[in-house]
């Protein structure tokens, strides 16, 4: 079931002497219980386009529904009501220095109709959630940027919303705690059916998190699909960058030219990128190719993701033996459905 549909979205920003397109006829359908991630530099049109679905941005044109409710037609009252159902949380956090974290977390709960007994109640199990009930009554200042996140996560659930947009969640934080917040985002998915957007400029956030991306520059979609198929059969080249920088293939295959610049290729070796998905792992069939064709493969960088349940592989590695060898040992792995791509030694490929 579809819960947002944005259709034909245009938002073009005017100023004086000037008219900026953000976004440009797009269009996007997120199901009930995706993790739908955008991904894209800045100023792509991502916050800008993400921001129709509760118009905390009104499009110049298009119709923006949600659970099947046309968005744009609404009283301020009706969007008022709306809006409660689709949390949102940020990379700044926008948390209230001066409320604790009890305080923050309640404060969307200040005109709702539950007691002051209910209230606590659920403050308290939404702390828990994020696994701050033993903080509830620090400030903001004491607390570390990925407790801020989880205070604001907390409190964008506190009116049950069936989405939650993150803007940029992650990007403040390290890795490690990027990790966390997006392992409890990914937790709500789950546990409580959240449809999550995701927005960041980082492919790696998606890849351990979405289960569908779309990639933006320019105010346009330019490529989507689910993550398996964006991250195994990437078009774009926009894509495919995002993709050699998350699956840190673009730092290993500067490290293997380095070193080939103190021990370059023999004249029968050949530098290879070996792509694989599924279970049938290319590691048996580069032993086979040993025996049917006297190549031998030298792995230099080896990395193996499990996206959606599924295995993707990816090496870079030196074929070694004789020319038309090494032509049908290539021919033989394409055949049994591993992609293998022939590298420049000095330069990268696009
Ligand atoms: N209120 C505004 N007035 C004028 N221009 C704006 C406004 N908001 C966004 N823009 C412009 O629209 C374009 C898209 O911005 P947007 O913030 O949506 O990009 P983004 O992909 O989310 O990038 P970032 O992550 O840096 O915010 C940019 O050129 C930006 O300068």
């Amino acid at each position: 079931m579809a819960v947002i549909e944005l259709k034909d979205i245009n938002v073009t920003f005017k100023q004086k002497d000037q008219s900026i397109v953000a976004v440009q006829k797009e269009s996007i359908t997120v199901e009930k219980g995706d993790i739908y991630g955008i991904v894209g530099y800045s100023g792509a049109g991502k916050s800008t386009l993400v921001r129709t679905i509760n118009l905390l941005q009104k499009p110049t044109s298009g119709s923006v529904k949600v659970n099947g409710t046309e968005m744009t037609t609404l009283s301020d009252g009706e969007l008022r009501e709306r809006r409660k159902k689709i949390g949102m949380i940020f990379q700044h956090f926008n948390l209230m220095d001066e409320l604790t974290v009890f305080g923050n977390v309640a404060q969307p709960l200040k005109h709702s109709k539950l007691s002051k007994d209910e209230k606590k109640a659920k403050v308290n199990h939404l702390l828990e959630l994020v696994g701050l009930d033993d903080r509830s009554q620090n400030y903001p200042s004491q607390l570390s940027g990925g407790q801020k996140q989880r205070v604001a996560i907390a409190r964008a659930l506190a009116n049950d919303p069936e989405i939650l947009i993150s803007d940029e969640a992650t990007s403040a934080l390290d890795p490690k705690t990027t990790n966390q917040i997006l392992e409890i985002l990914t937790r709500l998915n789950k546990e409580l059916g959240l449809t999550i957007v995701l927005i960041t400029h980082e492919m790696q956030a998606i890849k351990e998190a979405a289960n569908k991306v779309a990639v933006m520059e320019n105010g346009t979609i330019i490529e989507r699909g689910s993550l398996l198929e964006i991250f195994t059969n990437p078009q774009q080249k926009l894509t495919k960058d995002f993709i050699n920088t998350a699956t840190n293939r673009d730092e290993a295959l500067t490290k293997v030219q380095e070193l080939l610049v103190e021990k370059p290729l023999a004249t029968d070796e050949r530098l290879v990128q070996i792509n694989y998905v599924g279970n049938d792992t290319a590691q048996p069939l580069l032993s086979t190719i040993y025996a049917d064709y006297q190549v031998t493969t030298n792995i230099l960088y080896s990395n193996m993701e499990i996206l959606t349940q599924t295995p993707v592989g990816l090496a870079i590695a030196i074929f070694k033996g004789q020319p038309e060898n090494t032509n049908a040992a290539i021919a033989s792995l394409i055949d049994h459905g591993v992609n293998v791509t022939e590298l420049d030694v000095k330069q990268e490929e696009a």
